[in-house]
C-alpha cells in the first residue's frame, strides 16, 4: 500500500499453501449478527487461507509495550491457521500530536475505516495533560470512536480463579462474578452539543456539557443488550439516573418498550446508576448484562475491572452496524508504569481475542489465546499488579514470552 502520513504498513503473511480454497477478502459482521460471518469476496486460491487487514494503534504510554505482545501472538496464531494479517500501525493519541500536530491525523482514521478491524493499545499521559481539552490525545480516541461508528462497546469483567486471590475483594464476595457492560459509546455527554466555557450572570467562569440521546440511539444500544443478554444468562439490568435526569427517564422508557415489543422473554431490571456502583462492589454476583450510557458505563467498568484483580486484565469490543470494530483494554496508558516492562499485556492481548471472535468469527484461534493466558496463571507467572503471594513475578515482555510457549505447544 501506498506509505501514508503516520502510517506504516507490516505485511505479515501466514506460509504459502497452495491449492487451498479461501475467502479471498476478509469477513465482517454486525454488532447484533455477531455470531454470523459474512463473506466479502468470491473464492480464490492465494498464499493463506484468510486475509484480515488490521490497523494496529499502539498509542502511548504502556501502549507500545502491550501491543508488541499482541501482535507477535496474532502473528504466531495466525501462522498456524493459515490467515495472514496485513498489519498497518498508525499514530493516535499524543504520539499523534508530536508527530503531526494532531490527535488522529486523517490518515489514520481512513486507513482504520479502510481495514477489517482496528486493535487500539491506549492514549494520553502527562506530557499532554496541560492541552487545552480540545487538543488532548483522549480527543483522538473519541474521534476514532465516532469515525467508525462503534456505539456498543463490550466490556466482559469475569474472575478467572486463579485470580480470585489478586482482588480486593473478599473471595466469597466475587466468586463467580461474570459480568458484561454493554457500554453506548457515541453518545451521551461525551459528544452532546452545547459544550464549552463560558460566564455566568454573575460574571463567573462556566464549564458545560450536555447529556443527550436520542430514541434511535437509545433504540439501538438496547437491542445489543438485549441481544448479549440472550446469550448469556437472559438477564439485563438498565443502568441509568432516572430519578434526576430527563435524559435517562427517556432511556428508562425506550428500554422499556424495546424489551415489550421485542425482546420479552428476556428479565430486564432498572437501577440507578449511584445504587449500581454500590452493588456492583457488594454483590457483583447479582449481574450479567449491564446496558448504560457512556459515562456510566465507563465509571462502572472500571469499578467492575477491580473484582476481577486489576484492570490490566479487562479487554473490551466496540462495534457498530457493520464495518471494522475497534478492540481495545479497559485500561489506559498507565504513564506511571511506562518503559519499565512492568504493564500487564493480558487486556491487550485478550482484546485481540475478542477481535479474532467477534470481527472473524474465529472462535478456535480467540480460544487458543485465551486458553495460553489461562495456562499461564495457572502455572504461577503474574505481573506486578495481579501479584501474589507464592506467584512467580514476570515483566511484559517475559508474560509475552510464557504465553508464546504455550501458543506454539
Ligand atoms: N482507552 C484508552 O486509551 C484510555 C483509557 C483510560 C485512560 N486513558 C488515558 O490514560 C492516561 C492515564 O489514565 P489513568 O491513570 O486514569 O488510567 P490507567 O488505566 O492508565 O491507569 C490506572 C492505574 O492502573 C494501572 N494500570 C493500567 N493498566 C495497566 C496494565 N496493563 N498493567 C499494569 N497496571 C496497569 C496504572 O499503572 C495506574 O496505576 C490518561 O491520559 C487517560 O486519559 C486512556
Ligand atoms: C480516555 C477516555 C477518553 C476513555 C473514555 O472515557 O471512554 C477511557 O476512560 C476508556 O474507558 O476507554
Ligand atoms: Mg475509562
Amino acid at each position: 500500500m501506498a506509505a501514508l502520513a503516520g502510517c506504516r504498513a507490516v505485511r505479515l503473511t501466514a506460509p504459502a499453501r497452495v491449492n487451498s480454497l479461501k475467502r479471498s477478502a476478509s469477513v465482517r459482521q454486525s454488532a447484533v449478527r455477531m455470531a454470523v460471518p459474512r463473506s466479502r469476496g468470491a473464492l480464490s486460491v492465494a498464499a493463506a487461507a484468510k486475509n484480515y487487514k488490521i490497523t494496529l494503534l499502539p498509542g502511548d504510554g504502556i501502549g507500545p509495550e502491550i501491543m508488541a505482545v499482541a501482535k507477535d501472538i496474532l502473528v504466531e496464531v495466525g501462522s498456524q491457521r493459515d490467515i495472514a494479517f496485513d498489519f498497518t500501525e498508525c499514530l493516535v493519541g499524543g504520539a499523534a500530536i508530536d508527530a503531526t500536530g494532531v490527535p488522529l491525523p486523517p490518515e489514520t482514521l481512513a486507513t482504520c475505516q479502510a481495514s477489517d478491524a482496528v486493535l487500539l493499545a491506549a492514549i494520553g499521559g502527562y506530557k499532554w495533560d496541560t492541552l487545552p481539552a480540545d487538543q488532548r490525545p483522549e480527543q483522538g480516541l473519541l474521534g476514532l470512536r465516532a469515525g467508525l461508528g462503534v456505539f456498543a462497546n463490550l466490556r466482559p469483567a469475569n474472575i478467572l480463579p486463579q485470580l480470585i486471590d489478586a482482588s480486593s475483594l473478599k473471595r466469597e464476595v466475587v466468586e463467580g462474578t461474570d459480568i458484561m457492560v454493554v457500554r453506548e459509546l457515541i453518545g451521551g455527554i461525551y459528544f452532546g452539543k452545547p459544550k464549552g466555557f463560558g460566564t455566568d450572570e454573575a460574571g463567573n467562569r462556566t464549564g458545560f456539557n450536555t447529556m443527550v440521546y436520542s430514541v434511535p440511539e437509545i433504540e439501538r444500544i438496547a437491542r445489543v443488550g438485549f441481544e448479549t443478554a440472550k446469550k448469556r444468562s437472559n438477564r439485563l439490568c438498565s443502568v441509568e439516573k432516572s430519578n434526576v435526569l430527563e435524559v435517562s427517564q427517556l432511556w428508562k422508557e425506550i428500554v422499556t418498550k424495546v424489551h415489550q415489543e421485542e425482546y420479552p422473554e428476556v428479565e430486564l431490571s432498572h437501577m440507578y446508576v449511584d445504587n449500581a456502583a454500590m452493588q456492583i462492589i457488594r454483590a457483583p454476583t447479582q449481574f450479567d448484562t449491564i446496558v448504560t450510557g457512556n459515562i456510566f458505563g465507563d465509571i462502572l467498568s472500571d469499578a467492575a475491572s477491580m473484582l476481577t484483580g486489576s484492570i490490566g486484565m479487562l479487554p473490551s469490543a466496540a462495534v457498530g452496524t457493520d464495518g471494522p470494530g475497534l478492540y481495545e483494554p479497559v485500561h489506559g496508558s498507565a504513564p506511571d508504569i511506562a518503559g519499565t516492562d512492568k504493564a500487564n499485556p493480558l487486556a491487550q492481548v485478550l482484546s485481540a481475542a475478542m477481535m479474532l471472535r467477534y470481527q472473524f468469527g474465529e472462535e478456535e484461534a480467540a480460544a487458543q489465546i485465551e486458553k495460553a493466558v489461562n495456562d499461564a496463571l495457572d502455572e504461577g507467572y503474574r505481573t506486578g499488579d495481579i501479584m501474589s503471594s507464592g506467584c512467580t513475578q514476570v515483566g511484559c515482555v517475559k508474560m509475552g514470552e510464557i504465553l508464546m510457549e504455550k501458543i506454539k505447544a
